[in-house]
C-alpha cells in the first residue's frame, strides 16, 4: 500500500494555505503602502521691493506636509526691470505696471488649481523707509499703486508693507539658519550679514547677550523648542548705494567743482550734478551752501586713501553701552559663522575675493591692486559689465572690508568664520524665505511629535511578528504531528 504523505492532512493544508496567502497579503500591502506617491506641492509668493531693484520669489512645500515637516524651497525667482518701487515716487502707478512681467511669470509657474490658495506677500526695505520718512504721502501712493496692480492677479494677496529693520535682519537670519538645517536640529546658529543699497543688517546670537543690555537690537524666539535671543541691528544709509553718496559728501562739503576721489579708478572722471548726489535723507543736510551746479568726480585709485574717506561716515566718538559697532549703536562679542549675502557676495563674487581662507593682509593687497588699475584697462578687461557696477567696485570692495574689518571688528582670527554666499540649497539667501515661513506659521514653537517608528520601519515589523506567529501556531499543533507520521500499521 502506498504510504500517506504525514503532510497531506486537511488542517495542514488549510493551514500552510491560509499562513501563505496571510503572507503575501501583508507584503503586498506593506510594497503598496511605501510605493513613492505622486508629490503635491502649495506655494507661496514673496516680493522683495528693495531700494535698487524689486525680486519675485516662488517657494514651494509638500501639500500633506504643511504641518512643519515638510521643507520649504525656492523654485523660481524673477528679477523686475527698472529700479525699486521707491524710485517711482513721481509716477506710482509705473510701479505697479513694473512688476506685472514677474507677476505674469509667476501665474505661469504655479499651477492654476493652486493660484486662489497662494499667498502673495511684498515686503518692502530701506528705500521705501527713506521715502516714507522723507514724503509718507509720496510713499502711501506707491503703496496703493503697488497693492492694486498686485490685486489684480488670482493669488491670495496678504498686503504690501515696509519692514522694520529688526524684522528685515531677524528674516535673513531664520532664512540662513532654517536653510542650513541648523533649528530643527538645534545646532549652532549662523549670524546673518545683509548688505543692500539702503541699509545694512548684522544679526547673531552671542552667548554674552541676553537681551537685557539695548533691548532694541534683541529679537526672541522659540523654534523647534529651543529659545534664541538674537541680537540684529540695521543700519539705514549704510547700504552700498548710500554709503557711497555719504562719501562723496564727506568729499564735498566745501562745495568744490572737482574731487580727487581715492575710491574711483585713476583715468575715471565724470561730470556730476550736486542736486542728484544730495537728494537723500542719508546726506540732504549736508548740501553745500551755493554748489556750482555740477562737480567733475576724478579717480585716483588709492585704497589706503579710500578707506581713510569710507572710516570718516562712521563715528565711533560716543557708545553708551559696554561696547558699540558705531553711531553709538551697541554691539554684542561676535560669536560663531556667519554667513554674508546680498551686495557682500556681488562685490566680492566680482573681486574674486569670497575665499575668506585668503589673509586678510593679501585681500588687502588684492584690493589695493584693483584700486589702482587704470578705468580704461578695466573697461576692456570687463566689457559686459554695467559700467556704473563696474565703476563702483573698488568703493564697494573697500566699504565691505572697512565695515567688517573696523566697524564689526573682524579680525585675521575670526574673518574665516565669514562665508560669502548667494543662495544655500538652490534658495536665496535673503530675508524673503524667513518673512514667508514666519507669515504662514511654517516653523512650530515647539519640535513636532513624531511616531517613534519610520512607516516603513512599522510596516516590516508589523510582518515580521506575523511570520513569527504564524510559525509559533504551525508548532503549536505538534501534538498532532506523531498522529501523522505514524506508519499505517497492516494488521
Ligand atoms: N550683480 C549685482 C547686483 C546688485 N549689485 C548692487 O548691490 C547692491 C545691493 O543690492 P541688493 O542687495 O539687491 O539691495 P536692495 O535689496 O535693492 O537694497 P535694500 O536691501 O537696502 O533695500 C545695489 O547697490 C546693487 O546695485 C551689484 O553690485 N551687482
Ligand atoms: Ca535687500
Amino acid at each position: 500500500m502506498k504510504e500517506k504523505n504525514p503532510w497531506h492532512t486537511p488542517v495542514t493544508i488549510i493551514i500552510t494555505v491560509i499562513g501563505v496567502i496571510a503572507i503575501v497579503a501583508l507584503v503586498t500591502v506593506a510594497v503598496l503602502q511605501n510605493r513613492p506617491l505622486p508629490q503635491k506641492y502649495k506655494y507661496g509668493i514673496v516680493l522683495d521691493a528693495g531700494s535698487s531693484h524689486t525680486a519675485l520669489y516662488i517657494y514651494e512645500w509638500p501639500a500633506e506636509k504643511d504641518n512643519n515637516t515638510g521643507r520649504v524651497e525656492q523654485t523660481y525667482s524673477c528679477k523686475v526691470k527698472g529700479p525699486g518701487i521707491s524710485s517711482y515716487a513721481s509716477a506710482p502707478l509705473k510701479a505697479g505696471e513694473s512688476l506685472s512681467v514677474c507677476m505674469q511669470e509667476a501665474k505661469q509657474r504655479v499651477p492654476g488649481r493652486r493660484h486662489s490658495q497662494t499667498p502673495l506677500y511684498l515686503g518692502a526695505t530701506a528705500g521705501m523707509r527713506l521715502l516714507n520718512s522723507e514724503n509718507s504721502s509720496a510713499s502711501d501712493k506707491v503703496f496703493q499703486a503697488v497693492e492694486e496692480a498686485l490685486q489684480k492677479f488670482p493669488f491670495s494677496f496678504q498686503g504690501a508693507r515696509i519692514l522694520s529693520g529688526q524684522e528685515e535682519g531677524a528674516f535673513g537670519w531664520i532664512t540662513v539658519n532654517y536653510l542650513d538645517d541648523r533649528l530643527k536640529q538645534g545646532l549652532e546658529t549662523k549670524g546673518a550679514l545683509d548688505l543692500g543699497g539702503a541699509s545694512t543688517q548684522i544679526s547673531f546670537v552671542s552667548d554674552n547677550y541676553d537681551g537685557s543690555e539695548s533691548p532694541d537690537n534683541a529679537v526672541t524666539f522659540r523654534l523647534y523648542g529651543n529659545d534664541y535671543n538674537l541680537y540684529t541691528h540695521s543700519f539705514l544709509c549704510y547700504g552700498k548705494d548710500q554709503a557711497l553718496r555719504m562719501t562723496l559728501a564727506q568729499q564735498t562739503q566745501s562745495g568744490p567743482g572737482t574731487i580727487n576721489d581715492p575710491c574711483f579708478h585713476p583715468g575715471y572722471t565724470e561730470s556730476r550734478n550736486y542736486s542728484v548726489l544730495y537728494d537723500s535723507p542719508c546726506v540732504s543736510d549736508r548740501k553745500p551752501q551755493g554748489p556750482p551746479a555740477n562737480f567733475t568726480h576724478i579717480g585716483t585709485g588709492d585704497f589706503q586713501q579710500c578707506q581713510e574717506v569710507v572710516k570718516r561716515i562712521f563715528n565711533s566718538t560716543h557708545c553708551k553701552y559696554s561696547q558699540c559697532s558705531f553711531n553709538g549703536v551697541f554691539q554684542p562679542l561676535l560669536q560663531g559663522p556667519f554667513g554674508a549675502f546680498s551686495a557682500y557676495y556681488f562685490v566680492m563674487n566680482f573681486l574674486n575675493l569670497t575665499d575668506t581662507s585668503i589673509p586678510l593682509e593679501a585681500v588687502r593687497e588684492k584690493l589695493g591692486h584693483y584700486c589702482a588699475t587704470p578705468w580704461n584697462q578695466l573697461k576692456q578687461q570687463h566689457p559686459k559689465v554695467k559700467l556704473k557696477y563696474l565703476s563702483e567696485y573698488c568703493f564697494s570692495g573697500t566699504y565691505i572690508l572697512t565695515l567688517l574689518t573696523e566697524v564689526y571688528n573682524f579680525t585675521s582670527e575670526n574673518y574665516p568664520n565669514i562665508k560669502f554666499i548667494r543662495e544655500i540649497k538652490g534658495s536665496d539667501a535673503g530675508w524673503t524665505l524667513g518673512y514667508m515661513l514666519n507669515l504662514t506659521n511654517m516653523i512650530p514653537a515647539e519640535a513636532p511629535d513624531s511616531p517613534p517608528l519610520p512607516h516603513a520601519g512599522y510596516v516590516s515589523i508589523v510582518t515580521v511578528i506575523a511570520i513569527l506567529l504564524l510559525v509559533l501556531f504551525i508548532l503549536s499543533l505538534r501534538p498532532l504531528w506523531p498522529l501523522c507520521s505514524k506508519r499505517p500499521q497492516i494488521v
